[in-house]
């Protein structure tokens, strides 16, 4: 697990470091250009037909300490002997003092220097690399003006963009202020991974981010001491690992029972998909309560599942309140379909005195948002709750739209999660998993899985995870998003980003799995 900070968790972190331990700011910023150059170095050392003469630079850069570290860095690579630029916008006034410390040594080694004029910007065409030190964490409001217009003219040419820190005009936080980004092709950052390069439309423009440890006074370990809200993380593949033993001892009955109330006369698909994801994902038994049209397929596709059935007549929810009880953990909602039977099918469940962990998706979570007394139900729901909307279905759920939500989903998560005290799995291409007081952004995945069914396979593994024996409900179902994200990763690589489908995605879990076992034991 890595934390993911904001500028405010930043600027504390800095702070932290230089008042209060005494590393003086020009070491940490000394320690961040070396990794950029360095980095640039070795892009340009794969450039082998050109000498270093040969090879252009160009750091475009503002007055505060983003740009301060553009300088120094442009100065090492100076130094080096590449063919380098400064180019500065900015107004009149001095620059912070690292920045005007930074330029007297660029103006002592009468390194090539321009300033920027609106209106009529300096072309970048022949630069090789471009380092983008206009705005780092201090961005505080939209970009407009020369700045904007800089920021287009880098975005024209053809040159590797690497930003320092972030790209400029993006925010390091779940917000974001500015319209106008520099689309980078690598990002060096310092210290931590920032929460606005992990959620999208920052991932987008951050390309492939390098996280460069600059000698901060704080670690991953405790981050926490100095912050004073829990910053939200992200899993990584050797959290994996935190996947409790199986019992050497254990059965069936002890690895997880897992009831399914999915699928419905013409949809049956999703509770397939979910049976199969959850048995491979560690269910020791997993339970179908589907249409009886489903029956036949269910057990040929699934013979290790047990089955049984309601009917148009006949809702059975005698039976079905019998194995919400008998269950570990309950999904209910994949192709069920919005009916009055499957309301009263949801229904059933949330008040079948069970306390098996609850995973309300796809239609059971459509028939929430139609029906208010439903919370009433989920309230008194004695096991915890986990709900996993995607975008749409948030939107019915809370009223906003589909662009406020994507626009703020980690606000939007949280804020439903503490609301109807539910784990929030909010799915997207980034999705947030949260409660009340913890909150994960998924990394894994591809777009890939923006296909049918890939949903339903989830709520098979969010089940495997709550199987597994974790004490930590909201971390479980994080890591759940996140092995079904490196399984739809493992179908890009064999299948192919067109053509796998989520049935693949079940069936590369298992490789996820043991791949990770010959990985790290
Ligand atoms: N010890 C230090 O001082 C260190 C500083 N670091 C660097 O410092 C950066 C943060 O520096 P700053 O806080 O000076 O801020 P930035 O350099 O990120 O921003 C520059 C200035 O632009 C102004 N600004 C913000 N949004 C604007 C907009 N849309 N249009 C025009 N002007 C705008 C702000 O008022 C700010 O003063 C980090 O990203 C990192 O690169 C790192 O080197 C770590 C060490
Ligand atoms: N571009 C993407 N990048 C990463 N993951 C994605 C992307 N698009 C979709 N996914 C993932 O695929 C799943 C889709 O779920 P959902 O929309 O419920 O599909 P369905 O209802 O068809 O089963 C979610 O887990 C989501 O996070
Ligand atoms: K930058």
């Amino acid at each position: 697990m890595k934390y993911l900070l904001d500028s405010v968790a930043m600027k504390k972190i800095d702070e932290y470091s230089i008042k209060t331990t005494g590393i003086p700011s020009v070491v940490l910023m000394e320690r961040a250009a070396l990794s950029v150059s360095s980095f640039v170095e070795k892009l340009a050392y794969n450039k082998k037909d050109s000498g270093k003469k040969d090879i252009s630079i160009c750091v475009v850069c503002t007055k505060g300490n983003n740009g301060a570290d553009g300088l120094a860095a442009i100065r090492q690579l100076y130094l080096h002997g590449y063919k380098t630029l400064v180019y500065e916008a900015g107004r009149k006034e001095p620059g912070t003092d690292e920045y005007e410390l930074q330029k007297n040594i660029i103006k002592n080694l009468e390194i090539p220097f321009e300033c920027a004029v609106q209106d009529n910007i300096l072309p970048l065409d022949e630069y090789d690399f471009i380092i983008d030190a206009m705005f780092g964490i201090g961005l505080s409001r939209d970009v407009t003006g020369v700045y904007a217009q800089i920021i287009d003219e880098i975005n024209r040419v053809s040159a590797v963009k690497v930003a320092v820190d972030i790209p400029s005009g993006l925010s390091a936080g779940i917000v974001q202020v500015s319209n106008k980004k520099v689309k980078a092709d690598y990002t060096v950052t310092f210290g931590f991974d920032k929460t606005g390069m992990v959620l999208y439309p920052g991932r987008k423009y951050a390309g492939k981010v390098i996280v460069s440890d600059i000698g901060f006074a704080v670690s991953q370990d405790n981050v926490q001491k100095i912050l004073e809200n829990n910053p939200a993380r992200m899993i990584e593949k050797k959290d994996i690992l935190m996947i409790p033993e199986r019992e050497a001892d254990g059965n069936k009955g002890t690895s997880g029972k897992v009831l399914i109330a999915a699928g419905s006369r013409s949809m049956g698909g999703a509770a397939f998909m979910s049976a199969q994801s959850a048995y491979r994902s560690g269910c020791g038994l997993v339970r179908v309560f589907t249409h009886e049209n489903n029956k036949n397929a269910l057990l040929t596709l699934v013979p290790e599942s047990i089955c049984d059935t309601y009917n148009d007549k006949n809702s059975n929810c005698d039976e079905l309140t019998k194995w919400c009880t008998w269950a570990d953990c309950i999904i209910a909602g994949p192709g069920l379909s919005v009916s009055g039977q499957s309301e009263e099918i949801v229904k059933c469940i949330l008040q079948s005195g069970s306390d098996a962990t609850l995973i309300l998706d796809a239609d059971a979570l459509n028939i929430i948002s139609e029906n208010e007394e439903y919370y009433e139900y989920i309230s008194r729901y004695k096991g915890k709750v986990i709900m996993t909307p995607h975008v749409g279905e948030m939107s019915r759920l809370t009223g906003k739209s589909v662009g406020q939500i994507k626009g703020n989903s980690v606000e939007t998560a949280l804020c439903y999660s503490k609301e109807h005290g539910v784990i929030c799995v909010l799915k997207d291409a980034a999705t947030v998993v949260c409660d009340h007081d913890n909150i994960y952004i998924n990394t894994s995945g591809n777009c890939g899985m923006a296909t049918g069914g890939s949903g339903d396979v989830l709520t098979g593994v969010i089940a495997g995870m709550m199987c597994a024996g974790f004490d930590d409900e909201c971390f479980a179902a994080a890591l759940a998003v996140y092995i079904h994200g490196c399984a739809g990763d493992m179908c890009r690589k064999n299948q192919g980003i067109f053509s796998m489908k989520a049935w693949d995605i079940a069936e590369s879990l298992s490789t996820v799995f043991t791949q990770n076992n010959t990985d790290y034991n």
